[in-house]
């Protein structure tokens, strides 16, 4: 494979990779096995082998009897391992010489994931040395909160006698700062029946490298055998810094800049950091209590309206969007009328495209995406209130995230499904011609096309991999379903002509 990044460093990132050549969207630049994975710090008690949770009872390995694992039939097959050979000797040995027991292990499997790292000094060098030389951070953390939260994991790990006479805490805090400003997140298995899975943290060494951009140029996804694959999600050119976005696209630049400085110690400077329009989405902006018409962005220490100009005091903007997001944290997020009220209320404070109003449509769009496919017989209101959401966000994930993004592939899914649903039933009851119907297909099948360009680079074995097979079918089933009506209008003697309709979600409202 041609190299397809260069590692280079400067004052302000570090070190970071750049493009060695032009990369097309879609095309693979790296991927990674992971130098360390395993739970997070705050974690409860997970199996030491597979990373399931343990929540009633657990065995502990016959070998080393140290290490909890899942009882019954043990670990499922399928899952990776992650109790090596020589951590089970390395447990074995300190059950022998220092009497450690499996009790100790449950009460400190948050910092199981600093130990296996602190293994692999011993049994991986080359690697242990590159982890070393990672970001850190360790001069502004020292004396600082975190530095206080990982005393425990120093003792514990000071109790092990692992260390060396000459190394002292610090080490153990480095290593702490190393996982805390480099790993990844990382699904774990899936547990089953509940269909979810516990968060992992995972260190990769290349992957690391990766600068900061609230504007991302790559995808980054992680399969079930836990390697990391990060794609170009535009096309880079070459010398072009490839970015990686540490935090959440949909959230405003506020909470985006605490969450980067207090996990990664930098203010970003990108170029939606530094726009308050936050490229042009208002995303962070409410609407202007004087003219009504504009939106009021926060400029150094005022609030001032795009279109009137008028400036608005810090703390009253602040404190209403402080009232919207209580208020979002105490409805119940799964109820229709609950997000729908909150939706409406809002409005009338925030920007249209607010991250407070961008959460709760894509709530309440999961929440009717539910409804539709639990009813035996969805109304049309319903699947209509479920596409007009959907095309309310997809523009601005389209301006936030461009290329290839998991969530847009996810909503345009949700948005073809829904049309293809609310077309036929409308098909079905004569309430639209069969050449309007194919209309409303071939409009589905254009989000459904897009969805799967972004959805075939996901790991087949991901929750997103599965998706992309479903959607494959669907994209099979859809042409089909075109086809038999292309039928119907030429055995009738007719054929098909483009209504141009617009599409069904703007029809009147007729259930
Ligand atoms: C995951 S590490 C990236 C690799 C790191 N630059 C190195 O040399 O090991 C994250 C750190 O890189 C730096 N960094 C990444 N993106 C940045 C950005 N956009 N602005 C400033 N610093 C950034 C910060 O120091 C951050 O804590």
């Amino acid at each position: 494979m041609s190299i397809k990044y260069e590692v280079r460093s400067n004052e302000k990132l570090g070190r970071y990779l750049v493009a060695a050549k032009d990369l097309k969207a879609g095309e693979r630049i790296l991927s990674d096995q992971p130098f360390v994975l395993g739970p997070n710090s705050d974690t409860s008690l997970v199996c030491f082998n597979c990373y399931l949770p343990l929540i009633s009872k657990f065995l502990v390995c016959k070998n080393c009897a140290v290490a909890p694992v899942c009882p019954g039939d043990g670990c499922p097959e399928q899952f990776q391992k992650w109790h090596t050979q020589q951590e089970c000797e390395f447990f074995r040995n300190l059950k022998l010489n220092k009497g450690i027991n499996p009790m100790t292990m449950v009460q400190n499997v948050g910092s199981l994931l600093v130990l296996r790292a602190i293994l692999k000094r011993d049994f991986n060098h080359q690697e242990w040395k590159v982890f070393m030389e990672l970001e850190t951070h360790l001069d502004r953390r020292r004396g600082s909160n975190v530095w206080e939260y990982y005393d425990n994991t120093v003792k514990f790990i000071q109790s092990l006698g692992i260390l060396d006479n000459g190394q002292n805490k610090d080490l153990v805090q480095k290593i702490c700062a190393a996982i805390d400003v480099n790993s990844f997140e990382v699904r774990g298995p899936p547990i089953p029946a509940i269909e979810c899975a516990e968060i992992l943290r995972g260190v990769y060494l290349q992957a690391a490298l990766l600068a900061h951009d609230c504007v991302a140029n790559t995808h980054i996804s992680i399969n079930d055998r836990n390697v990391l694959v990060c794609h170009a999600s535009t096309d880079i050119k070459k010398g072009d810094i490839i970015y990686h976005n540490y935090t959440d696209a949909l959230k405003g630049t506020t909470i985006r800049q605490q969450h980067l400085m207090i996990g990664k110690y930098f203010i970003c400077t990108c170029s939606r950091c530094s726009d308050v329009t936050e490229m042009g989405t208002y995303m962070s902006s409410a609407i202007c209590s004087k003219c009504k018409t504009g939106y009021v962005s926060k400029k150094a220490d005022v609030w001032e309206c795009n279109s009137c100009g008028k400036e608005t005091e810090k703390t009253d903007i602040e404190h209403k969007i402080k009232c919207c997001s209580e208020k979002f944290e105490v409805i119940n997020k799964k109820d229709e009328k609950d997000l729908e009220e909150y939706i409406k209320n809002v409005s009338l404070v925030l920007a249209p495209n607010h991250y407070l109003l961008l959460d709760a449509k894509q709530r309440l769009a999961g929440v009717l995406r539910d409804i539709i496919n639990r009813e035996p017989r969805p109304t049309k209101k319903v699947m209509r209130r479920k596409i007009d959401l959907c095309k309310e966000i997809l523009p601005v994930l389209e301006v936030l995230s461009p290329g290839i993004c998991r969530t847009k592939a996810i909503t345009l899914y949700e948005l073809h499904a829904t049309m293809v649903q609310l077309s036929k039933k409308m098909f079905d009851g004569r309430e639209i011609s069969a050449s309007a119907y194919v209309d409303e297909l071939l409009n589905a099948e254009k989000y459904l096309k897009r969805s799967l360009e972004m959805l075939v680079i996901e790991p087949g074995n991901s929750p997103e991999g599965e998706l992309c097979a479903k959607a494959l079918e669907e994209y099979r089933a859809l042409k089909l379903s075109m086809a038999k009506v292309m039928d119907a209008i030429h055995a009738q003697g007719k054929s098909y002509q483009s209504e141009n309709v617009t599409e069904v979600s703007l029809h009147p409202e007729v259930d």
